[in-house]
């Protein structure tokens, strides 16, 4: 009865989040959202806000060296152990709870007492055998739902080993120990499964969260770059805290709490959520609120969520200037920053784009000159403590930094001025840097590759007319085996086209670009997300940063405007060590985006092949000046020759052959694949091999290397086709062998040859000229 009536923290719980759902329906319909599947959802989470952890941490927090993980109950992670203490817990209390029965029973208890102990402990125990079965539900759902995200991520680094998190050991994670997180943080990163640091994290981490620097950082697609700026803004927010309650006696009034420590800017609503998103994961156990500010969603919920004073705010240009210029308080005060950061910088400095940056940019105080200064700006705030009258740091990301020779230079000089000219616009990342008050002894982290591209990413090409790009594309699509699949168009127009006609065709695929309703979009993203065969096809708007586990495949419908845009879009795949393939169709109307897009990802490799050409015209040329000379006496030599029935021939010189070889295959640059799924590149070989493997089952050659694999036929998906396609480029270059050795015997043959010639050419002049005398 007392069990219907009074109601448990979790109905309490349920009844306070019915509440907040009447209030705010739309915010608990995006709560609900799962932005990383990667990442543990947290129901309790407020939608924008995140107020993540409980509030043992405040007043009395240590510093970071004083530590003791095991006073947190963060002996990371101990399943085990944990299992083993509560275990002998349980044990001793089993004991305890003999132990007091025996004693009743001992002590001479009426009859009536020991009933009534009998029966509280009965009660007890059968409310032990409750809490018990409930533990094991939950365990059991919690593994389930571990196994369900596992199997949907597929990018979870447990699950590339096939290990679960409770199988995770402490020292698993030892290679983060270098990077002095703060236990609460690796709690987290542990329950993430991440492993080890990556690369960008690993050279990033020290430089912004222990050296205090600026950083400039550029590594591959899908590398983990959001962890690279985030885990250093979280670090020091905690590292702050705890200095400030060791240092003052009332931690609680004189707490940093309620102050904006880190603004994050990204270009994309969905990619500002999605940072959002990840940050709180990893946030998960300290009390940092975490705040999205993007377009679409009404200005007045927003404001609402500035009420509760993050400390973190990740929006998107457009609506964090319209609530900064209405004079919104929390993002105005911003002389309590320490962070400011830009994620994928270089997209916000194309074309002059985001003009709100500038003014963003503009309104920041000039908080690098001098600490003192910036104390009598804070007389808004609470109080601040010393440490956050810090230097701001700025941090810049992007998988495509371009940054000039100049820049870097710039930035060792220590010549870079604060707050340039206002005439100048953003239209670099130089300039983005300067005016955001770069400083001088920024770290410049560039752990990008040669071809940019993700380590694991497969391109191909697809030569054919542009009426031929939908037929290609079903084709894809329809066999596309495993995994899910991006198409990219570089317009709405090419978007709708498609889509239309594939839903026709019977295809499920849902659509994204900047002209659908906020709301549609996230739902395109949610479904694509749900089904792990899904196919969106989408815009540049899902180019930069989406990080959808189990895309398989990036297809160009239409090649885009720049390298840098083709570079992002093809890392959609081929994340967090994952393996995927990029396709892109290419007709003869983008045969010139097609060339600079070459060129802009290797144009050295293009220069020994064209100067080799160029060298052997020349040749030519000369050789063919030099017989024109001899022309003349060719004429006469053949008019005679014909009157005594010799047969000249016209040989190609051993030049014109050579060139002719070379201009008969495609210019191409060495850093790209030359694999062809089909379509007009297909070499005769291939094409022959098609036929081929046409007339044979898939399980012939299922696995086998050096076979090709025909997407279609043998219903494999794009990636695996290309893997298996991988002997028949061994098999081209064999070929190119081949060609090359028919060619040697060829000159060889045509020297004998032209030498026979030339003496019997000899000897007939002879004979014609004492012939005569
Ligand atoms: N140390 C780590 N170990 C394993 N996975 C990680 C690690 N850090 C981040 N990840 C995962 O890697 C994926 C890609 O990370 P993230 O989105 O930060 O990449 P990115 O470099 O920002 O990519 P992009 O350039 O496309 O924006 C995410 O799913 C993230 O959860």
């Amino acid at each position: 009865m007392e069990a219907a009536t009074a109601a448990t923290p979790s109905q309490r719980k349920l009844k306070r989040k019915r509440t907040l759902a009447q209030s705010d329906p739309e915010l608990d319909r995006l709560n609900s959202l799962p932005w990383n599947s990667s990442l543990p959802q947290n129901d309790d989470d407020d939608v924008f806000s995140m107020f993540i952890g409980s509030n043992e941490l405040e007043g009395g927090f240590l510093s970071l060296e004083e530590i003791d993980e095991a006073e947190y109950g963060l002996n990371i992670p101990e399943p085990e152990d944990g299992k083993r203490k509560t275990k002998k817990k349980k044990s001793v209390q089993n004991e305890d709870g003999k132990k007091q029965q025996k004693d009743g029973v001992d002590g001479g208890c009426s009859d009536e007492v020991e009933a009534e102990l009998d029966e509280s402990v009965k009660a007890k125990e059968k409310n032990k055998k409750k809490k018990k079965k409930k533990k094991k539900a939950k365990k059991k759902d919690a593994t389930e739902d571990q196994k369900v995200e596992q199997l949907d991520v597929g990018l979870d680094a447990n699950v590339k080993d096939g290990i679960s998190e409770e199988d995770n050991d402490e020292t698993d994670f030892f290679a983060w120990n270098e990077l002095r997180l703060h236990p609460l943080l690796m709690k987290a990163i542990c329950k993430l499964g991440f492993k080890e640091p990556t690369p960008i994290q690993k050279a990033c981490i020290p430089a912004a969260a222990h050296q205090g620097k600026d950083v400039v950082g550029a590594a591959e697609t899908g590398s983990g770059k959001t962890l690279a700026f985030g885990l250093p803004i979280l670090q020091r927010i905690l590292e702050e805290r705890d200095k400030d309650a060791n240092m003052v006696e009332e931690p609680e009034k004189y707490s940093c709490k309620g102050l904006l420590r880190a603004l994050i800017i990204a270009p994309t609503r969905e990619l500002a959520l999605q940072v959002t998103d990840h940050l709180k994961s990893v946030g998960k156990y300290i009390n940092v609120r975490v705040t999205p500010i993007v377009g679409g969603i009404l200005a007045e919920k927003q404001e609402r969520l500035l009420k509760a004073k993050p400390e973190i705010v990740v929006g998107t240009p457009g609506r964090l200037w319209e609530l900064m210029s209405a004079g919104e308080k929390h993002l105005v005060e911003l002389h309590s920053l320490s962070f400011f950061v830009l994620d994928e910088a270089d997209r916000m400095v194309q074309n002059g784009h985001f003009k709100e940056l500038q003014s963003i940019i503009d309104m920041l105080p000039m908080s690098n000159i001098s600490t003192e200064d910036n104390s009598q700006n804070v007389q808004s705030c609470v109080t601040v403590s010393s440490y956050q009258r810090k230097k701001r740091q700025t941090l810049v990301f992007s998988a495509t930094v371009a940054l000039s020779a100049d820049f870097r230079k710039k930035l060792k000089r220590g010549s870079i001025q604060q707050k340039q000219s206002l005439t100048d616009g953003l239209n670099s990342i130089e300039t983005l840097s300067e005016r955001a008050g770069m400083r001088s002894n920024a770290a410049i982290i560039d752990l990008t590759n040669p071809s940019i591209l993700a380590a694991k990413l497969e391109e191909s090409f697809i030569e054919c007319r542009e009426e031929d790009k939908d037929a290609y594309l079903y084709y894809i699509l329809t066999v596309h085996g495993q995994g899910r699949t991006i198409v990219f168009c570089t317009s709405i127009a090419a978007l709708r086209h498609i889509s239309s006609i594939l839903r026709i065709l019977g295809i499920d695929v849902w659509t994204l670009h900047a002209q659908m309703q906020q709301r549609a979009r996230l739902k395109a993203i949610d479904r694509f997300r749900e089904n792990e065969n899904g196919i969106l096809v989408a815009t540049d708007v899902a180019a930069r940063g989406l990080d959808i586990p189990g895309v398989r495949t990036v297809v160009h419908y239409q090649l885009p405007h720049s390298a840098e845009v083709y570079v992002h879009r093809s890392g959609r795949t081929a994340r967090a060590s994952a393996e995927g393939c990029s396709i892109a169709l290419i007709s003869p109307r983008d045969t010139t985006k097609f060339a600079s897009l070459c060129k802009s990802f290797s144009k050295n490799s293009y220069l020994p092949e064209v100067l080799k050409r160029l060298s052997l015209a020349r040749q030519i040329d000369k050789i063919t000046r030099k017989d024109s000379q001899e022309k003349a006496e060719k004429s006469w030599f053949d008019r005679n020759a014909s009157s005594v029935e010799l047969i000249t021939e016209n040989y190609d010189s051993e030049e014109e052959q050579e060139l002719n070889m070379l201009i008969s295959r495609p210019l191409q640059s060495k850093s790209f694949s030359h694999r062809y799924l089909a379509g007009a590149g297909v070499t005769p070989l291939m094409q022959e091999q098609l036929q081929q493997l046409a007339r044979q089952k898939l399980s012939d050659h299922q696995g086998k290397k050096g076979k090709l694999v025909v997407i279609g036929q043998d219903c494999v998906d794009a990636l695996q086709a290309l893997r298996c396609a991988g002997e028949e480029v061994r098999m081209d270059i064999k070929d190119m062998a081949g060609k090359q050795r028919i060619v040697e015997n060829l000159k060889r043959k045509r020297k004998e040859e032209k030498k026979r010639l030339r003496d019997q050419r000899r000897k007939q002049k002879k004979k014609l000229k004492y012939g005569d005398e």
